[in-house]
């Protein structure tokens, strides 16, 4: 739909951006078994779009199907919810959202999802609740949701939810899917992985410290395809994985670089150009919606 046709239809659209993890450290653990990172966030400037729709009737409907994620697991349809209790609102909404970001990829797409819902809906309904609570109701559905809430790449400590806006020099990457699924649960349970990274900071990350994915080795070992990935990508610089993956990507010095290799991409894998943002497609969505005086 375009996005005339779907405001004239009543929806509206919200961009639900991916994101990469430019690094990843664990320092610690937290007495409930939630492991404590450091990472930076690179917002990109495509991904998901979040379709919404008013209701009267406080339903939540989920009116497009995402294979393999029942209703009631959604993290759009439990964002929603999250916000109708935490407002008390009597509204519901449709939710659609135009799926693009691969699904347990590392690149956040369920988060990314979640918190354009709830940005969308807390405008949609008029809750008000503003950018502090909505990141803290996030956070109770997903560590990743609160730095799409806000809407800046940005340095994370904590769970990855204490987090620093960080102007990025402007960057093209080329992002490749070896078309693996990878469970983070399960990988942060990994033995083998390393959770006594020292600690880093802002400058000395700026400075070009050396930095790791420690989820790459464990992912390597486990996944046959993600190796491939990035031995392939290897080629054209740093290759990294994204999060928990399986999803890899390398620094382009330039859009045409970053296309020029994603159009090599090898069979089996799908590749594709993405550039990095300072601020998220979502918080011009929502400054426009706010613009607008309804
Ligand atoms: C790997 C990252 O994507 C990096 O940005 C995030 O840390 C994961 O964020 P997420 O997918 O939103 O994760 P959640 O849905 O909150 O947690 C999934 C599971 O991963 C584990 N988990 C997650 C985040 C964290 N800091 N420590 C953990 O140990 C927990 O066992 C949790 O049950
Ligand atoms: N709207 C949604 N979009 C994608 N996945 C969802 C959604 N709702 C629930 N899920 C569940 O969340 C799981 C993780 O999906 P997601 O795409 O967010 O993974 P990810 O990118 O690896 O996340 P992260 O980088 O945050 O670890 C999926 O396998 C799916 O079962």
């Amino acid at each position: 739909m375009t996005a005339p046709a779907a405001a004239a239809a009543g929806w509206s659209e919200w961009p639900a951006p991916a994101k990469l993890n430019l690094f990843l450290h664990i320092v610690g653990r937290r007495a409930d078994g939630y492991h404590l990172l450091e990472t930076v966030f690179q917002l990109l400037d495509r991904g998901d779009t979040v379709r919404l729709r008013l209701r009267g009737d406080g339903e939540i409907r989920r009116v497009a199907p995402l294979p393999g994620v029942p209703v009631e697991q959604d993290l759009v349809v439990r964002a929603a919810r999250a916000l109708q209790d935490a407002t008390g609102t009597r509204l519901g909404a449709d939710i659609a959202v135009d799926k693009r970001i691969p699904m347990g990829g590392g690149l956040g797409g369920g988060s990314s999802d979640a918190a354009s819902t709830l940005v969308g809906l807390d405008a949609l309904w008029g809750c008000g609740l503003g950018e502090d609570r909505l990141a803290a109701l996030g956070l109770g559905l997903g560590a990743d949701v609160p730095v799409f809430v806000r809407g800046r790449s940005a340095w994370a400590e904590g769970v990855g939810e204490r987090l620093v806006p960080i102007d990025l020099p402007p960057s093209w990457y080329v992002v490749v899917d070896p078309g693996v699924s990878v469970p983070t649960a399960a990988l942060f349970q990994a033995p083998e992985l390393t959770r006594d990274a020292a600690h880093l900071t802002i400058p000395l990350f700026l400075s070009g410290a050396t930095t790791v994915n420690v989820f790459e080795p464990v992912v390597r070992e486990r996944h046959a395809a993600v190796a491939s990935a990035l031995d392939w990508l290897a080629r054209h610089g740093r290759a990294r994985l994204s999060g928990s993956g399986g999803c890899v990507f390398v620094a382009t010095p330039s859009r045409e670089a970053a296309e020029a290799i994603a159009r090599e991409c090898p069979p089996g894998m799908r590749a594709w150009p993405a550039q990095g943002v300072v601020e998220s497609p979502l918080l011009a969505q929502r400054r426009g919606w706010d613009g607008r005086g309804t």
